[in-house]
């Protein structure tokens, strides 16, 4: 599990590690771990050029003290300071070692920008003199120290100027920031270096592979179609008989028993066609309401609230998500339905992600999946996942559709809303990239790229 804490998770238990050890020794494991971040990704040491822009706190400090190591290994390195005040041991180290303290201003060729500007204790956005001296390095490789500088690092959110990185060396435990848009697409790749924290546990967090892997249901040796859990798919109509085949394609990923249809008859017989293993109406351990549901939509969820099982509330039915407040249900808007079920606009979901879907799991007392390129699944409590598989090309028609048939699958099999909307996500996210192997892809290749990811991830 990658987990993301607060900053003051972080300083808390940094307090308790810096009782413990002698001065500086923090500061000195995050400072070589970042070293040598920077020295693979230069490739090697002698010749290679690096600037440092340096703020006047610790996150200053760590890069002046990598810049020290990276001088020592034949690296040319010049720090500019950007503030009255820098870390002192680290402009001792760094000159010590062979480094310079350079003024802002056109350079040569650089191979590397080391932002270490403002880390945890940064406020949000850069000052004059940071984006001034940003725009003479543009176009060079950046690595943020810990975050990138200017993000919000608490909310992930963004408000003015900030840093975009190729690679974020973060220390300790990942931050909100790293997981969260707008801030994590302006983290590049991401590195954690072990620095020995003690931490509670997060509030968010990202599933790898191995907690997917540990969370999918598996059939017991006696298992029957009906102990595996029933999926009912609610969806589709008359005029969106494309959406009922798609949920139900997600749904017959294999992980549930079995998939009963249950909406429009003219729909009915185009999945029958496509998926003979389907059947009609009759009791199911977890449903999937509303994509293409039309006017039925309403009626449809009503029907599904009265069945008393756990519910995957998607499209037109978010409407009428109301009638499930309170019970087992998953609720999967994506920005534009999350402003219309909070009245916002799309634009202020867009900007705080993560405030939006946590809001919308506490108004509603539901698990909210918030489709999104780092989707994110908050609980009413506030706790939250965030998916971090995917493609660019995963934003195509009906891919929603899948989602919840395959949240839906994994309700039905016993998971509670929670880990079925995170690993439904995940492995949506995964199906894609499987399936688009970098060129383009339509839902039902995602659909079809299930079983062969589920096959990797349950024989592990
Ligand atoms: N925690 C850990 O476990 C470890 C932490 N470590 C490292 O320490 C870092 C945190 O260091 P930190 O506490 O000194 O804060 P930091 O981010 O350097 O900011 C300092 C000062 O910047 C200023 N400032 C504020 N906003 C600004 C802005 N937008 N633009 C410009 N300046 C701004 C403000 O001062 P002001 O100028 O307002 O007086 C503020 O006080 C952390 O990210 C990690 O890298 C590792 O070494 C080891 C383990
Ligand atoms: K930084």
């Amino acid at each position: 599990m990658l987990r993301a804490h607060t900053v003051e998770q972080v300083r808390t238990a940094e307090a308790a590690l810096l009782a413990r050890l002698p001065e500086g020794a923090l500061m000195q494991r995050a400072a070589a771990g970042l070293a040598y971040a920077v020295l693979d990704l230069l490739g090697g040491g002698y010749g290679r050029r690096v600037l440092l822009l340096v703020g006047s706190g610790d996150n200053g400090g760590d890069a002046l003290h990598a810049g020290a190591v990276l001088a020592r290994r034949g690296v040319q390195v010049e720090a500019w300071l950007l503030s009255s005040s820098a870390h002192e041991g680290g402009v001792a180290a760094l000159r010590g070692a062979g480094g310079r303290i350079g003024t802002p201003g056109p350079t040569g060729r650089l191979d590397v920008v080391v932002d270490g500007i403002v880390g945890i204790g940064g406020r949000p956005g850069l000052r004059p003199d940071a984006v001034a001296a940003l725009a003479h390095v543009a176009g060079v490789p950046v690595v943020a120290v810990d975050t990138p500088s200017g993000v919000d690092v608490d909310t992930g959110e963004i408000s003015g100027s900030h840093v975009t990185a190729d690679l974020t060396v973060t220390f300790g435990t990942h931050k909100v920031c790293h997981l969260v848009d707008p801030a994590a697409q302006a983290c590049g790749a991401l590195q954690l270096v072990d620095i020995g924290l003690d931490l509670p546990e997060a509030p968010v967090e990202a599933l790898q592979a191995a907690d997917v892997a540990a969370l999918l249901p598996r059939p017991a040796a006696d298992a029957h179609k009906y102990t595996r859990g029933v999926v009912g798919v609610r969806s589709g109509s008359a005029a969106y008989p494309g959406a009922a085949l798609l949920s139900v394609a997600g749904a017959a990923c294999g992980l549930a028993g079995m998939v009963r249809y249950d909406g429009d008859p003219a729909a009915l017989d185009l999945v029958r066609a496509a998926h003979p293993e389907v059947v009609g109406p009759g009791r199911v351990q977890a449903w999937v309401v509303g994509s293409g549901s039309d006017d039925g939509a309403e009626d449809a969820l009503r029907a599904a609230v009265a069945d008393g099982v756990p519910i995957v509330v998607d499209a037109d039915a978010l409407a009428f998500a109301r009638l499930t407040r309170g019970r087992p249900a998953v609720l999967t808007p994506h920005a534009g339905e999350l402003a219309r079920l909070l009245g916002v606009e799309r634009a202020d979901v867009e900007a705080r992600w993560l405030e939006h879907a946590r809001r919308a799991a506490r108004e509603h007392d539901a698990v909210v999946l918030l489709k999104g390129r780092h989707t994110v699944v908050a609980r009413p409590d506030g706790r939250a996942r965030v998916t971090t598989t995917g493609t660019p090309w995963l934003a195509t028609a009906g891919a929603g559709d899948v989602l919840g048939g395959l949240v839906g699958a994994l309700l039905a099999t016993g998971l509670d809303p929670f880990d079925a909307a995170s690993v439904g996500s995940w492995l949506h996210g995964a199906a894609a990239t499987l399936a688009a192997q970098d060129g383009p892809i339509v839902a039902s290749d995602v659909a079809a790229a299930l079983p062969d990811l589920l096959a990797t991830l349950t024989t592990r």
